[in-house]
């Protein structure tokens, strides 16, 4: 067991021979235990160098050993689902050597990437999709004649999600040959919510209990976790327990488990012998999130994900200006302020209560505070029902994951216009976890929507009177903010509702007229101040300022709006449409993020590679104004 993450890179000699699993697959039986004490130590050297996703990965070492083991990997296909986890799958599928550049601009992906190896079969980011991938690519071998296994490996958080039962139904009535492994932690990000999960300790404790019954308790001892912890769950379920059936062998799966998803001993003859059997395979195996690194087993919500261990700095860091708090807290706050003085108002995360910043909310207002699990569909639905009863939900969610929900948003909310609040977080690009986490598209979804109130805030301050404006208005109503922290403006205590529609001319200047929308708006003041320039925050997508819009394409010449949503589709394409609608024949620039997906890297220096800095922003005008149509206006003026 560690207790510290290493900070030299350790010796390991058995995984120095792993540049991929034929190397791995040449090793007896016997030395995986001890390769993969080096895997775990390895792994946590180099994630505490990176930083990412943690304890997920040390979760399944054991397994990723297992898989590439017994599966002809890359021939037979691999799917993780999330993804989060594959870091031990990309160290021994020939990126040792490259885990320094996890994360970074040109290095590895967090997430398996197609294009980045033959062994990372399926790009995944976004949870519960491998059954449905692992099905699809077995179904092709099959119509193709090709004598190739798949396997699915799916979390008990990712299980949660409604696309996992269909490809789950869909599977076993194409009786498909191919494995999926439910790794259940008893985790999600947070601990595991739902009557999924009750299920699976009733199917661990139900088989346990039948192996003590029947004299194994030699079983209990191998299970994972602590024996107090262990007890006390029995202790729940011993009661006249009889071994459920399980649902997989219900629905036509052939369900083995739970076995220990650490022992290797158990897990590699266990899947071997499940490799060749006819038909979908399900094996449930119970694991620990952290496993093998003390603190992250003690506290597997804070390890999900780490910063990088920074070496401790030979001399003190110099005094930094304190950061202002990040979005999430103020949505939070926001949410808490809210709830106190409406009784109407409940909070509904679909599994992200931390990085929605609802900790807070969820203690103390437990009974307005639902996690639906990773469910994002049902969580907009829910809360449309709750709506239709005259409650206020408010619906904290990530812009990416709202893409899940985007038929129940229009059909059942927007449609019906129901009074629902979106609290969006993660919008515009997000650094690290790149193009699978973007929020790079709710403007141009949302804004299609009839009945939608669009808002995107330009700081903490506007954020809050945002988010109460959106509280306050009785229809659906979006407020999307970005990842991280804000410029630190002074966030006032009192709640306002801003009048709708309005925008705030920050800057008086002439023949350019800058429309920021959202937390760019710094960028456009810094152009601004060379150029001259006005500059307006727009606060609204839908419904526009249109009377600050017509006010400034009528006293200047070129009209450039700002974003960090794409441009196709997004504010700029609003604000083009009531240009041309009135007739107005300004010049326009429409910046935002390009119409491709920007990999990973750190978010400062991907938004500068989209020429959203402020140095971007201001030679983007420039290079406009030179383009002939503007340069005579420019001269007249
Ligand atoms: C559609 C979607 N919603 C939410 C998330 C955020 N998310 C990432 S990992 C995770 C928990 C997954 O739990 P589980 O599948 O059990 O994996 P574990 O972390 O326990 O290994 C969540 C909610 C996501 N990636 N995709
Ligand atoms: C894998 C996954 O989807 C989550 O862990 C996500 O990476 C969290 O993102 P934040 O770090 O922005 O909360
Ligand atoms: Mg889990």
């Amino acid at each position: 067991m560690f207790k510290e993450i290493p900070l030299q890179r350790p010796n390991t000699p058995l995984l120095d021979r792993i540049t991929a699993p034929a190397d791995l697959r040449g090793q007896s039986e016997e030395s995986l235990s001890a390769l993969a004490k080096e895997l775990r130590e390895y792994l946590l050297y180099t994630v505490g160098r990176t930083g990412g996703h943690f304890g997920a990965g040390l979760g399944v070492v054991e397994l990723t050993l297992a898989l590439h083991y017994v599966y002809n990997t890359p021939e037979d296909r691999l799917v993780w689902d999330v993804g989060h986890q594959c870091y031990p799958h990309k160290i021994i599928t020939g990126r040792r050597e490259q885990m320094h550049t996890m994360r970074m601009a040109d290095g590895l992906a967090g997430f398996p990437k197609r294009a980045e190896s033959d062994y990372d079969t399926f790009g995944v980011g976004h949870s519960s999709t491998s059954i449905s991938a692992a099905l699809g690519m077995a179904l092709a071998a099959r119509q193709k004649g090709e004598d190739r296994r798949t396997v699915a490996v799916i979390g008990d958080g990712a299980m949660t999600a409604g696309m996992a039962f269909e490809a789950i139904n869909h599977a076993a009535h194409c009786r498909a040959n191919m494995l999926v492994v439910l790794n259940d932690n008893q985790m999600s990000i947070s601990k595991n919510e739902g009557g999924l999960n009750t299920y699976f300790s009733k199917i661990w404790a139900s088989k346990v209990y039948n192996n003590i019954r029947d004299g194994g308790k030699e079983i209990l001892a191998k299970l994972p976790g602590n024996p107090k912890e262990l007890v006390g769950r029995l202790e729940e379920y011993m009661k006249g327990m009889v071994a459920p059936a399980t649902l997989f062998e219900e629905l036509g799966f052939n369900y083995i488990g739970p076995i220990d998803g650490h022992d290797l001993d158990v897990l590699v003859p266990t899947i071997r012998n499940m490799r060749d059997l006819e038909g979908p395979q399900l094996l449930h195996i119970i694991t620990r999130k952290g496993k093998g690194f003390e603190p992250a087993e003690k506290d597997p919500i804070g390890y999900h994900a780490i910063t990088k261990i920074e070496p401790k700095p030979a001399q003190p860091k110099p005094v930094t200006k304190p950061k202002g708090p990040k979005y999430q807290k103020v949505f939070g706050d926001w949410l808490c302020d809210t709830a106190a003085i409406d009784q109407r108002l409940v909070g509904i995360t679909p599994a992200m209560c931390e990085g929605s910043g609802m900790v807070e909310f969820s203690e103390r207002f437990a009974d307005r505070y639902y996690d639906v699990a990773i469910a994002e569909q049902h969580a907009l639905t829910l809360a449309a029902g709750m709506a239709c009863e005259g409650l206020k939900p408010v619906v904290a969610i990530y812009s990416t994951f709202l893409q899940r929900g985007y038929d129940q948003l229009i059909h059942d909310i927007a449609l019906q216009n129901l009074d629902v609040t979106f609290g969006i977080d993660r919008a515009g690009l997000v650094g690290e976890d790149g193009p699978t986490h973007a929020g790079a598209f709710d403007l141009s979804y949302l804004r299609c929507i009839p009945n939608m109130l669009i808002m995107a805030p330009s700081d903490e301050n506007e954020t809050r009177q945002l988010l109460y404006t959106g509280f306050c208005f009785n229809g659906p109503a979006a407020i999307r903010y970005p990842r991280g922290t804000g410029p630190g403006a002074l966030i006032e205590r009192e709640m306002r509702e801003l009048p709708i529609g309005k925008g705030v001319l920050k800057r008086e200047g002439k023949s350019v007229a800058i429309l920021s929308f959202g937390t760019l708006l710094p960028a456009a003041l810094e152009a601004a101040e060379k150029l001259d320039a006005s500059v307006a925050d727009m606060r609204f997508v839908k419904p526009l300022d249109e009377e600050l819009i017509l006010r400034l394409a009528d006293s200047h010449d070129l009209i450039v709006t700002l974003e960090e949503n794409a441009i196709a589709g997004g504010a700029g394409s609003a604000a083009n449409e009531f240009l041309h609608a009135t007739s107005r024949n300004n010049p326009v620039l429409n910046l935002g993020l390009p119409d491709e997906f920007t990999d990973h890297g750190n978010h400062t220096e991907m938004l500068a590679s989209c020429g959203l800095s402020s140095e971007g922003v201001y030679s983007a005008i420039c290079e406009r104004l030179q383009q002939s149509d503007l340069k005579a206006a420019v001269h007249k003026s």
